[in-house]
């Protein structure tokens, strides 16, 4: 299948006038963990940059503090944890209670592979399935073609990198775009999801369609990157977008604002928290269609 690239964009929702922040979406972040608060924080800002009404950070107790420094405009959980800093099994109910009051779940950026990780996750998506979730980075080795995942009345996109793709689905790394391309859908096909799989011409699919992006350089490598993008990804369903249409959109204006910042500071020093600062400016171009 040819990847049609993304020009025409989903709308994203023109704010309503009597619009209060519960219109908008409560995102719950589930992310952090010792060493890695930094991914926690900047999905979090990323989505309240991307629009989101409401954002609560779940991150392991011991980083909660760090979490909370890091913006003062999300709400923070410590959920407890295991003695080496990650979230683990055991911790699982405290997270149902506050995935029930929210409206959409970004789930992995920094968790780490502590002990426990993978079936604290499982156990979310297994219990939680009626809330889309944006599942990331560390929260994706919870998943496998081989133990599948609970079926869900919700929308389920998930955003590996290449390395993280080619974990999941147990295949050599594509050589060509053609194959690169067939196996983005037949995943997403298979598993019965969105997949956005990251890089240069980042693929967006549902099984049935396949983008490719047109945004991004590469500046935009660099460490949290890839958590900023799924924290706009969450902000946008939030807002109502479909999930196949929050996954081209949140590619487009991440790489828009990597553009942007690359423009503003140069490739070589853009960093992730650069990402999240030209995201405003990105985002102005798109009201421009209200
Ligand atoms: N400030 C923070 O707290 C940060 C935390 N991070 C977290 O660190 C954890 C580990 O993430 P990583 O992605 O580093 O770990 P991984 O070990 O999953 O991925 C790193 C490896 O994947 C492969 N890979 C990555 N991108 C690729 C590409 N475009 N093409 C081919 N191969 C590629 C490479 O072999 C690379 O060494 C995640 O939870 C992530 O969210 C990172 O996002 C960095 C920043
Ligand atoms: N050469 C590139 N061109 C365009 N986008 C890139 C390039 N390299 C990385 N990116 C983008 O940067 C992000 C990196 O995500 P990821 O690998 O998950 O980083 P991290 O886990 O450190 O946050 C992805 O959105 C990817 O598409
Ligand atoms: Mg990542």
């Amino acid at each position: 299948m040819d990847a049609t690239p993304i020009h025409e964009l989903p709308r994203l929702p023109r704010r309503a006038a009597a619009g209060h922040k519960g219109t908008y979406g409560k995102v719950l972040v589930v992310a952090g963990s010792r060493g890695m608060s930094g991914a926690a924080v900047l999905c979090g800002r990323a989505a309240l940059r991307a629009g989101a009404g409401l954002v609560q950070v779940a991150s392991p107790v011991d980083v909660q503090e760090v979490v909370a420094a890091g913006c003062p405009a999300y709400m923070t959980t410590g959920i407890r944890q295991h003695a080496d800093g990650s979230f683990g099994d055991g911790t699982a109910e405290e997270t149902f209670d506050l995935a029930r009051s929210a409206d959409v779940l970004a789930i992995g950026p920094g968790l780490g592979r502590g002990q426990g990780t993978g079936t604290f996750v499982r156990s979310v998506l297994d219990e939680i399935t009626d809330k889309p979730v944006v599942l990331d980075a560390d929260g994706l080795f919870a998943v496998s073609p081989f133990t599948g995942v609970a079926r869900r009345t919700a929308p389920l996109v998930l955003t590996p990198h290449p390395g993280e793709f080619a974990r999941l689905t147990g295949d050599a790394a594509p050589t060509t775009d053609a194959e690169r391309h067939k196996q983005a859908v037949a995943f997403a096909r298979m598993f019965g999801c969105v997949l956005l799989l990251k890089g240069s011409g980042t693929l967006v699919t549902d099984g049935a369609n396949l983008y490719r992006n047109t945004t991004g350089n590469p500046g935009m490598a660099t460490g949290g990157s890839g958590d900023v993008l799924t924290g706009v990804i969450a902000a946008l369903i939030g807002q109502g977008l479909g999930a196949l249409d929050a996954a081209v959109l949140g590619a487009w204006v991440h790489g828009r604002a990597g553009d942007l910042g690359a423009g503003a500071i140069g490739q070589t020093a853009l960093t992730a928290p650069d990402l999240v600062e030209h995201l405003p400016a990105a985002f102005r171009e798109l009201e421009t269609h209200w």
